[in-house]
């Protein structure tokens, strides 16, 4: 049997990982896991639970335990916790604001790193492959990844394509989606490729160009194995 196709994609808010990733798994026929989503339930849960944002313990306390619930069909993603599906609530601003809070504790990032393993092995078990996506995919989460990818594009670009996408000024998102890529960076290398990642800059090219791209990479990566192992 072959050896699963893990594909791990990172970079900045904005560039195409959610949508290209999603695409991709599903011309794979592989599962997709969006990592973002995991550290979002996390902030909705915390809140939810009134726990406070800057009791670094308490946070990860519950990141250890909380019941998190991921669907990894790329055609039907979904986020849960316990039996409560929390896929429109995770995307909301009271979310999206307190987020990088959650994400910046070096805790809740180990807890985190195996609950993303543990769901890639178990989409590969499942469907013979996984795409992944997040911030420390390729460095940290699956380094050893067969196909591993940063997306990049230019500030204007991601700031329009974040703007559309929710509907809101373009001015405005600048600020929020800056400040939390600050945020992130200090904890996740993500905006130049470690060693062996491939980046692909999505500024000049559209969504379907974004997916040829992807997949030329997963080509190039899969024909190189199968020669190796030929
Ligand atoms: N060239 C492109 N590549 C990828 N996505 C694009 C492109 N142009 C526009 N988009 C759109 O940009 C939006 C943001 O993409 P998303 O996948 O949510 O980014 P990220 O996960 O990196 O934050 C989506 O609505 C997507 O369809
Ligand atoms: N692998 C990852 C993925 C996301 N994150 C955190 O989760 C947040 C939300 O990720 P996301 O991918 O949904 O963000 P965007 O698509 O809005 O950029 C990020 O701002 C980071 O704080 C992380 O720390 N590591």
């Amino acid at each position: 049997m072959n050896d699963p196709l893990i594909i791990a994609i990172d970079g900045p808010s904005g560039t195409g990982k959610s949508s290209v990733s999603k695409t991709v798994a599903t011309r794979l026929g592989i599962s997709y896991l969006d990592t973002g989503a995991m550290y979002r339930a996390l902030a909705w849960s915390c809140v939810a639970s009134a726990i406070d944002l800057d009791d670094s313990a308490a946070v990860s306390a519950h990141a250890q335990t909380f019941d998190l619930r991921m669907g990894m069909d790329p055609a039907a993603p979904s986020v849960g916790v316990g039996d409560r599906r929390i896929d429109r609530e995770i995307r909301e601003d009271a979310v999206t604001s307190v987020v990088s809070r959650v994400a910046t504790n070096l805790d809740v990032r180990a807890n985190m790193k195996q609950r993303q393993r543990d769901l890639i092995a178990e989409g590969c078990a499942a469907t013979g492959g996984c795409v992944a996506e997040g911030r420390d995919i390729t460095t940290v989460v699956a380094p050893d990844a067969a196909v591993r990818i940063l997306m990049t594009a230019s500030e204007d670009a991601r700031m329009q394509r974040r703007s559309r996408q929710l509907r809101v000024a373009t001015e405005a998102t600048r600020s929020q989606i800056v400040d939390r890529d600050r945020t992130d960076s200090t904890v996740s290398q993500f905006t130049t490729a470690a060693d062996g990642v491939v980046t692909i800059d999505t500024s000049d090219i559209d969504f379907a160009q974004s997916v040829d791209a992807v997949l030329h990479v997963v080509k190039e990566a899969t024909d190189d194995l199968s020669t190796t192992a030929g």
